[in-house]
C-alpha cells in the first residue's frame, strides 16, 4: 500500500540577490507566493503549513494560480525538497514527472535514452527492454531510435519521452503541467495511454491548468492559493470554487459521453 502523509509543512526560498527596491512593488504582485522582509535576506514563502495525507486510489488534481505553489508541492511530496517545518512521511516509489526533457542525454541513442529514463523512474533495465518495442510502436520513431538523441526534432524528443513516460508502472505517480504540453494531435494519441498509466498507479498526483485532463485522470482536488491549502474536496467541487462556474458546462457531449457523465446539473457522478 502507498501513501503520502505531510503534516504542517512549510517551504521557503531565500533569495541572497534580491534588488530590495523593487521588491517593495513586488509584495503587492497578484501571484506567487508571499515575500517575508522581515530578515535581512528576502524569503519566498512558498508553502506555508500544508498538511495532508494520501492513499492508495486517490488521483488528486492541483489546482491554482501562477505561483501558488503547486510545483512546490509536488517536489515535497516527491522528497525532492525537505520542509523546514513540520515533516513528511511517503510510502512507496516515487515517479516523479516534472518535466518531459528532463533524464535525457542529447549524446546518447533514443534506445539508451529509453533505459536510463526508465531507471530514473524507478525501473529496472529488464523491464526497460521488454518495452522497448512498444515505445517504439508508439511514437513512430523507428530507426531514428538507434541515433542520439541530438538528431531529433523537438517533437520527435517529446514522442520518445511520452513513450516512456506512459509505459512504466509507478507506485506514485507526480505530473508536473509540462506532460499535457505537446501538440493536440499527438496528445489525442496519447491521451489513452496516459489514462491507462494512471489506472496502473497507485496514487496519482498532477498539477495542471488544463480542465479536461484533470477531469480525465483525477478524481479529488487540491486548491493552492499563496502557498496555502485554500479547499481539498472533490474535483467538481474544487474546480467549480477555483473557476466559479461548473467545468462540465462548457465540455463537448463525447467528452461528456467519454467521461461517463450523462447530464451536467446535479451531483457529482465520479
Ligand atoms: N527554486 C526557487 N527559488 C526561489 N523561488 C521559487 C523557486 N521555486 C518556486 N519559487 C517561488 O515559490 C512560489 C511557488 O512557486 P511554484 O512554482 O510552486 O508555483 P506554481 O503554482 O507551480 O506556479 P505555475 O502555475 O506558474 O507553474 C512562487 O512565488 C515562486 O516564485
Amino acid at each position: 500500500m502507498v501513501s503520502i502523509d505531510v503534516w504542517n509543512a512549510s517551504v521557503d526560498f531565500p533569495i541572497f540577490d534580491a534588488k530590495s527596491r523593487s521588491l517593495k512593488k513586488a509584495v503587492l504582485g497578484k501571484v506567487g507566493g508571499h515575500i517575508g522582509t522581515d530578515t535581512k535576506i528576502p524569503v519566498i514563502e512558498a508553502l506555508k503549513d500544508i498538511t495532508l495525507s494520501l492513499h492508495d486510489g486517490d488521483r488528486v488534481a492541483l489546482v491554482g494560480h501562477n505561483g501558488a505553489g503547486k510545483s512546490t508541492l509536488l517536489r515535497l511530496l516527491s522528497g525532492i525538497y525537505e520542509p523546514i517545518t513540520g515533516g513528511s512521511k511517503i510510502v512507496g516509489k516515487i515517479a516523479p514527472v516534472f518535466d518531459l526533457g528532463v533524464g535525457m542525454d542529447p549524446e546518447i541513442s533514443g534506445i539508451e535514452n529509453i533505459m536510463i529514463r526508465g531507471l530514473f523512474l524507478g525501473m529496472t533495465r529488464k523491464q526497460m527492454e521488454k518495452r522497448v518495442d512498444d515505445i517504439a510502436e508508439f511514437s513512430e520513431l523507428g530507426d531514428f531510435l538507434q541515433m542520439p538523441l541530438r538528431a531529433y526534432s523537438t517533437g520527435m524528443r517529446v514522442r520518445l519521452a511520452l513513450g516512456i513516460v506512459t509505459s512504466i508502472d509507478p507506485e506514485i505517480l507526480i505530473l508536473d503541467e509540462g506532460i499535457g504540453a505537446v501538440d493536440a494531435a499527438f496528445m489525442d494519441k496519447a491521451r489513452n495511454r496516459l489514462i491507462d498509466l494512471v489506472k496502473r498507479s497507485g496514487l496519482l498526483v498532477f498539477a495542471s491548468h488544463q480542465d479536461d485532463l484533470l477531469l480525465e485522470l483525477c478524481n479529488s482536488a487540491i486548491w493552492m492559493d499563496g502557498g496555502r491549502m485554500k479547499m481539498q474536496g472533490s474535483l467538481r467541487e474544487v474546480l467549480t470554487a477555483y473557476k466559479g462556474r461548473d467545468p462540465y458546462e462548457n465540455l463537448s457531449p463525447e467528452m461528456l459521453a467519454r467521461l461517463g457523465v450523462e447530464q451536467v446539473a446535479g451531483g457529482d457522478s465520479r
